[in-house]
């Protein structure tokens, strides 16, 4: 047998697994048939929309409205139709329960092609739980990543805990100082929050005044106070608030800018009264603060019935597109236009909605146009140029353009690893940034070095782990103590903790949990199965339980599908010993000159949840 033979036998009995069928999966599809793999499945939830036609190429028109799995599968089955190629295609969520130990377990590895963190999260347990090979991409604009992870031997996609509250500008840039459009947009959003959904006290829009440039600045001259540029005449008597423990400064009497939400409701959601709240009375608080304002220009209060009807400030976008009202940018007094026809919108709204909470969403016309008047408006009196609805939809709605290239070279870069692992190259496998510019060797897709696994990662570290099914949606935590911890597994005195949320649901203190007893798991994030951290008082032992969900079962009805105990000996050292060689075979050479601050991009991470576009 030559050796493409041998390599055609070889990859035809890979049985490959394939989650997600959009952007990057339809070029892996692709590549993965084209490259001779034969034995295929397909999982995506979604159906075809006409917005994904640009990019997912195995997707035409006549689909729009159709199953993404089952139409990728038939156009993957025309890509080589003289060989025997098997893709068969699940149109469901891979968080189905038919998607079980069983099912992970007869791949030879998993491509993740999603765009979500849950799904990723979810497929992640399920290969190291399994020991499948896990090949995730992701993109987002010109950025992606390839990340290979092999239980035991590099770290698993969740080694490293995400940040879940990312803040991406400090309070007072939003608060007080804004200098680009998205500080004001992001303030908008608050804005809406404040007035119709939510109150989230993180968010606040008021002035900060506990502002520290502010503050420290006026220990040196307090005057500054009223030597502001800005219009003071109007609540000049009102001191800024001073937290000086010693300074005597503290004594001076304070006043605090009103309360939105407060307000809003007092005025009946008088669209004027929140407007010149906002951007007028607001506004003389702000240049109280004038040391915030010596080397900055300083904000001009725009009064409701005073709003320019021309543009000073201009965009970018192009004289065609001037006639499209989302595309073109409103002058301030239209913007004061769209402001008033919000809010009466959205009161009417809110008032009918069952809970008194309107949520934002960017595909939301009403409070779209609330957030772009809004924040059109703020940029006005910070002398930030005003931008059109289409563009403040795209900073307000986080979003960043699929771009079919980058999903092309990561598809790529996916089925080059695919390829190393199916041939038993376990030693070859390197994750991979895609980086929107060449680094200054100019490389774009930079090989980033294996990562071991991290010892205490809940997913994947050395434990006893139980896999089982139950329904979460009916089994007590007490039933969990008594039928399954207590009885089949054994452990004498059990303290357990949710693993993503840390949360103790059941403690081996007498008394401490009994509220709990009565929940089922599903209240305690295990909403469709999860992990839990089981540690025994009496013995000290600890196992690691991960819980699949079986609607089918009852409230006392449990399976055990697995029951590992942590990694023999010959295993452990055979897999440490694959780290070690991945180590030194492929970036640890290549690497050796590379020290971090000539490569700091290798940190970069394509992992935030909505971030990841593909
Ligand atoms: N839990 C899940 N189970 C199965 N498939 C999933 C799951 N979550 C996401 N997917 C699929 O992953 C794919 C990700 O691809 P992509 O980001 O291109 O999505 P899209 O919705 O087609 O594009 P866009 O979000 O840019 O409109 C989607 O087809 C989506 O349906
Ligand atoms: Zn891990």
């Amino acid at each position: 047998m030559s050796w493409r033979e041998k390599q055609t036998a070889m990859l035809a009995e890979k049985k490959v697994l394939m989650v997600g069928a959009g952007g990057i999966g339809c070029e892996l599809l692709k590549n993965i048939v084209l490259a001779g793999f034969r034995d295929i499945h397909v999982i995506d939830l979604d159906t075809i929309d006409v917005s994904n036609l640009n990019r997912q190429f195995l997707f035409r028109r006549e689909h729009v409205g159709k199953s993404k799995a089952e139409v990728a599968t038939a156009a993957g089955l025309r890509i080589a139709p003289d060989a025997e190629v098997k893709i068969v295609f699940d149109h469901d969520s891979i968080f189905s329960e038919k998607f079980n130990y069983e099912f992970f377990k007869q791949f030879a590895f998993v491509l993740n092609a999603l765009d979500n963190r849950s799904a990723r999260n979810h497929v992640n347990r399920m290969c190291m739980s399994t020991h499948v090979p896990l090949i995730d991409g992701g993109t987002a604009g010109y950025l992606g990543q390839v990340r290979t992870m092999v239980r035991g031997a590099t770290e698993c996609y969740e080694c490293v805990p995400k940040d879940e509250n990312k803040k991406s500008f400090p309070g007072c840039t939003i608060r007080n100082t804004p200098s680009e459009h998205i500080h004001c947009t992001v303030w908008s959003k608050h804005v809406f929050n404040q007035l119709f959904g939510e109150v989230d006290i993180d968010d606040d829009v008021s002035p900060d005044m506990d502002d520290e440039e502010a503050k420290e600045k006026l220990e040196v001259t307090d005057e500054g106070m009223e030597s502001g540029d800005g219009p003071k005449e109007e609540g000049g008597d009102a001191k800024l608030e001073e937290e000086e423990e010693e300074g005597g400064k503290g004594e001076e009497q304070k006043e605090k800018p009103s309360n939105t939400r407060m307000m809003a409701e007092e005025s009946g959601y008088n669209p004027e009264i929140i407007f010149n709240k906002l951007f007028v009375d607001d506004i003389h608080y702000l240049l109280k603060m004038a040391n915030l304002w010596k080397e900055r220009r300083p904000p001009v209060p725009q009064p409701f019935g005073e709003l320019a009807t021309e543009n000073a400030g201009s965009s970018t976008i192009s004289t065609a597109a001037q006639m499209d009202p989302a595309q073109r940018v409103w002058t301030p007094a239209e913007n004061g236009d769209e402001f008033r026809k919000a809010v009466e919108e959205l009161r009417v709204r809110k008032a009918a909605a069952p809970d008194g909470i309107l949520s934002w969403d960017k595909d939301d016309d009403a409070a779209m146009r609330f957030v772009a008047a809004c924040a059109n408006i703020r940029a006005v009196i910070f002398g930030i140029p005003m931008k059109s609805l289409f563009e403040i939809k795209s900073m307000a709605g986080n979003i960043i353009p699929a771009i079919a290239t980058t999903n092309a070279i990561i598809a790529g870069i996916m089925t080059v690893d695919a390829l190393r692992i199916a041939a038993g190259h376990a030693d070859k496998i390197a994750s991979s940034i895609l980086l929107p510019v060449p680094n200054f060797r100019g490389m774009v897709v930079i090989p980033e070095p294996v990562v071991k696994p991290n010892p205490s990662c809940y997913t994947c570290s050395a434990k006893r782990e139980v896999t089982m099914r139950v329904n979460v949606e009916k089994m007590t935590v007490e039933t969990l103590r008594d039928k399954v911890l207590m009885g089949a597994l054994g452990v004498g005195a059990p303290d357990v903790m949710e693993a993503t949320t840390s949360k103790v649901i059941l403690s081996s203190e007498p008394g401490e949990t009994d509220g709990l007893l009565g929940d089922t798991l599903s209240l305690h994030g295990l909403s469709m199965g999860g992990r839990l951290l089981v540690e025994d008082f009496d013995s000290s032992d600890e196992l690691r339980l991960v819980v699949l969900q079986a609607a089918a079962f009852d409230d006392v009805t449990f399976e055990i599908v697995s029951d590992e105990k942590p990694e023999v000996k010959e295993e452990g050292e055979e897999e440490e010993e694959m780290a070690e060689k991945m180590e030194d075979a492929t970036i640890g050479k290549k690497r050796k000159t590379m020290d971090e601050t000539e490569f700091p991009v290798k940190k970069a991470r394509v992992e935030e949840e909505e971030e990841i576009s593909v």
